[in-house]
């Protein structure tokens, strides 16, 4: 069972360039809005041509520049769900999926309808049903077609948030008698995290090495996968010396181990940010001490801060003298008024990443 895609296209301002190889198994391509996820998943189901390149799924080639082969979308056994899931109005649902299985098989239509929670709607217009019905309908519809690979781009956007949950592990019932590749697009860390087993982004128009979602998650190589992963705090870098790195924008110096420079996949001459996760910052005095056998290094000084309650955290946006800002985050179970009393003006990096 494998996808390979190798394809170049020329969109509206930039290259993209897309090199990956999918087995039995669920990748997730992430990448900021207008990055090319959608065009990537467009090109493997044949709805938009490559400029170049070469696409094949289980051996058969779907699309091949070279050799002028460029197969229909209705001929590529690729299976694809949108945000807004397509189905035909003016068709039952029963029809709906029966014009995807090839043939009218009601007795095995009302099976899978009554494990998915829509018994008796066989009759019923897509005008007719929920978000969530509409969602399970067409994800019936995509696998009676029996694709041999899956493409689903933000396949839970357009859902109530308590919905969401309860289709994505309907999805995954769904998806674990389907031995064969799967690419996962969504805006939503929490679910790719939950969903994917590898995890790729796209990055000025190329997409990055698929990685073991953990490790994409715990160890953000650029700025771009910081980002995305939730690393927001970033500030570009100088070498001090071989240990020592400067933050610019938050006039700070870091302690760079042998460890780090071992685990880094780069050069360090091409570190040009440093990275920290909110939650990865210590802002409170009593931990002070502890923490200072960091020997004044780690360490940001702060001119000011606010604390603003969010659903899940404490979020401490800290202001600094030159005026930008690092963002920290602290378990809400904090109280908000021993918060207040514990900031002192020096922060206290636990963690952060080399970023190139
Ligand atoms: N047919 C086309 N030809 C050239 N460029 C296009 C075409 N369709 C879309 N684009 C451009 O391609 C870029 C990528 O669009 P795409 O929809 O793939 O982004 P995306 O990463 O899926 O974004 P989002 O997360 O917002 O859905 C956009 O900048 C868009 O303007």
């Amino acid at each position: 069972m494998s996808l390979i895609v190798k394809i170049k296209k020329q969109l509206d301002n930039f290259m993209l360039s897309v090199d990956m190889e999918l087995t039995d198994e669920i990748v997730s391509v992430i990448g900021m809005s207008g990055s090319g996820k959608s065009m990537t998943l467009k090109c493997i189901a044949g709805i938009e041509t490559p400029d170049t390149g070469f696409i094949s799924l289980n051996d058969r080639v779907l699309y091949d520049s070279k050799n002028r082969i460029n197969l229909h979308p209705g001929k590529r056994r690729v299976g694809y769900l949108f945000q807004d899931y397509a189905l035909f109005p003016t068709m039952t649902v029963m029809e709906n999926i029966c014009i995807a299985m090839g043939h009218r098989d009601e007795k095995k239509v009302k099976v899978w309808l009554k494990r998915y929670g829509l018994d008796g709607m066989a009759d019923t217009y897509p005008d007719h049903l929920s978000g969530g019905q509409r969602q399970r309908v067409a994800m019936l519809r995509m696998l009676a077609a029996k694709p041999e690979c899956i493409l689903l781009d933000e396949p839970f956007s357009a859902l109530d948030e308590h919905v969401k949950r309860s289709m994505e592990s309907e999805l995954m019932e769904m998806l674990s008698d389907f031995h064969n590749p799967v690419i996962f697009v969504s805006h939503n860390r929490d679910e790719v995290y939950r969903l994917a087993e590898r995890i790729g982004s796209i990055e000025s128009g190329m997409l990055s090495a698929v990685r073991d979602k953990k490790d994409f998650f715990m160890r953000p190589m650029s700025v771009e996968q910081a980002l995305l992963v939730g690393c927001n705090n970033i500030s570009q870098v100088k070498w001090q010396d071989k240990h020592h790195v400067l933050a610019v924008e938050w006039d700070s110096v870091f302690e760079v181990t042998d460890e780090q420079i071992e685990q880094l996949a780069m050069d360090t001459d091409n570190i040009s940010h440093i990275g920290v996760f909110p939650q990865d910052i210590i802002i409170s005095a009593s931990k002070a001490k502890s923490v200072l056998a960091y020997n004044n290094k780690n360490i940001i000084r702060i001119k000011d801060y606010k604390i603003v309650e969010e659903l899940k955290t404490w979020e401490v946006s800290c202001e600094l003298n030159n005026d930008s800002t690092i963002y920290a985050n602290l378990p809400k179970h904090t109280e908000a008024n021993m918060l207040s009393k514990n900031i002192n003006d020096e922060l206290y990096i636990k963690k952060f990443y080399l970023l190139g």
